[in-house]
C-alpha cells in the first residue's frame, strides 16, 4: 500500500487530494484516549476524559500522554514521557480500531473522487505502522495510492516536505493537488507547500479551523466536492468538473 519512495513512484503527475488522518478522515479520539488511559491505569494514575482532551489528539501520542500526566498533576521528565509514549503506542496498536469510525460521508466522498480518476493519498503525523494497521482493521488497505506517516520521511507536518513527498509517493502532481485537514499542522504545511487546503470543522484542534486560514472550510464531507471545485488548481478542477458538479458529494 505504501509507496514512500518518490524516486520509484510513478511520475503520472495526476490530480491528487491529500488527506490528514486523525480528526479528518477518521474519528480516532476514543481509541487514542483509551490507550492513554490504559497507560495511566498501569501507572496507577486517573484516566482523562475524551472531552476536553479531544483537542489534544491532533498533536500526537506524546502530547496526549503529557496532557494526561499534567491533568493528574504528576511531574514528568523526558525519560518517563518517552517510556510511557512507547507503551501508549503498544497499547494503541492492540486496540487500534475498537471505536474508530469514519466521519459522516467520508467513504462516499472518497469513492466519488476515486471514480473521477483522482489520486487519493494520506499524509498523517501518526506513525505509518499505526496508520496501516488501522486501515487494515477497517478495510481501507487499497483506498490510497500512498499512506505516509510522521516517521516516513525526515520531515513531518507542519513542514511542507511531508505533503510534497506524499504527493510524489502517490504519483500525484503538486500543481494539481489539494490538502484536506483539521489542524494547524495541516494548514501550515499546505500553505508552505503552495497547495490549497480545505479545513474540516469536526476535528481535533484547540483553535477553530476557520481561524487557521484555510482556503475553504467544510462541516461535512458531503460538502467536499463543491469546496474542491472552488479552490482546486485548474487540472484538478477540470477532473472534478468533468463529472457531475451539482450533487453533494455524499449523495
Ligand atoms: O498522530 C498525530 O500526531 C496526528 O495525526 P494526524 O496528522 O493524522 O492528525
Ligand atoms: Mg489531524
Amino acid at each position: 500500500m505504501n509507496r514512500i519512495d518518490p524516486e520509484t513512484a510513478p511520475a503520472t503527475g495526476a490530480p491528487v487530494v491529500v488527506f490528514d488522518l486523525d480528526g479528518t478522515l477518521l474519528d480516532t479520539a476514543h481509541d487514542l484516549i483509551g490507550a492513554v488511559n490504559r497507560v495511566m491505569a498501569e501507572e496507577g494514575l486517573p484516566p482523562i476524559e475524551v472531552d476536553p482532551h479531544r483537542v489534544t489528539v491532533g498533536r500526537g501520542g506524546r502530547a496526549m500522554v503529557a496532557a494526561a500526566l499534567a491533568a493528574a498533576e504528576v511531574p514528568h521528565d523526558e525519560e518517563r514521557l518517552d517510556r510511557l509514549t512507547l507503551r501508549f503506542v503498544e497499547l494503541y496498536m492492540d486496540n487500534v480500531a475498537d471505536r474508530t469510525v469514519p466521519f459522516p460521508n467520508v467513504e462516499a466522498a472518497l469513492d466519488r473522487l476515486a471514480a473521477a480518476g483522482i489520486v487519493l493519498a494520506v499524509c498523517t503525523n501518526k506513525r505509518v505502522g499505526l496508520a496501516e494497521a488501522l486501515f487494515a482493521a477497517i478495510g481501507w488497505t487499497d483506498r490510497f495510492a500512498a499512506v505516509c506517516g510522521g516517521d516516513s520521511f525526515d520531515v513531518r507536518k507542519p513542514e511542507p516536505g511531508h505533503i510534497l513527498l506524499t504527493i510524489a509517493a502517490a504519483g500525484g502532481d503538486p500543481a494539481a493537488a489539494v490538502m484536506v485537514g483539521d489542524s494547524a499542522a495541516d494548514i501550515d504545511a499546505a500553505r508552505a507547500a503552495g497547495i490549497p487546503v480545505v479545513g474540516v470543522t469536526f476535528g481535533y484542534t484547540p483553535t477553530p479551523v476557520r481561524d487557521l486560514g484555510p482556503d475553504a472550510v467544510i462541516d461535512d464531507f458531503a460538502d467536499l466536492w463543491p469546496a474542491l471545485l472552488e479552490i482546486a488548481p485548474p487540472a484538478l478542477a477540470a477532473r472534478l468538473g468533468a463529472t457531475d458538479e451539482t450533487a453533494p458529494i455524499g449523495a
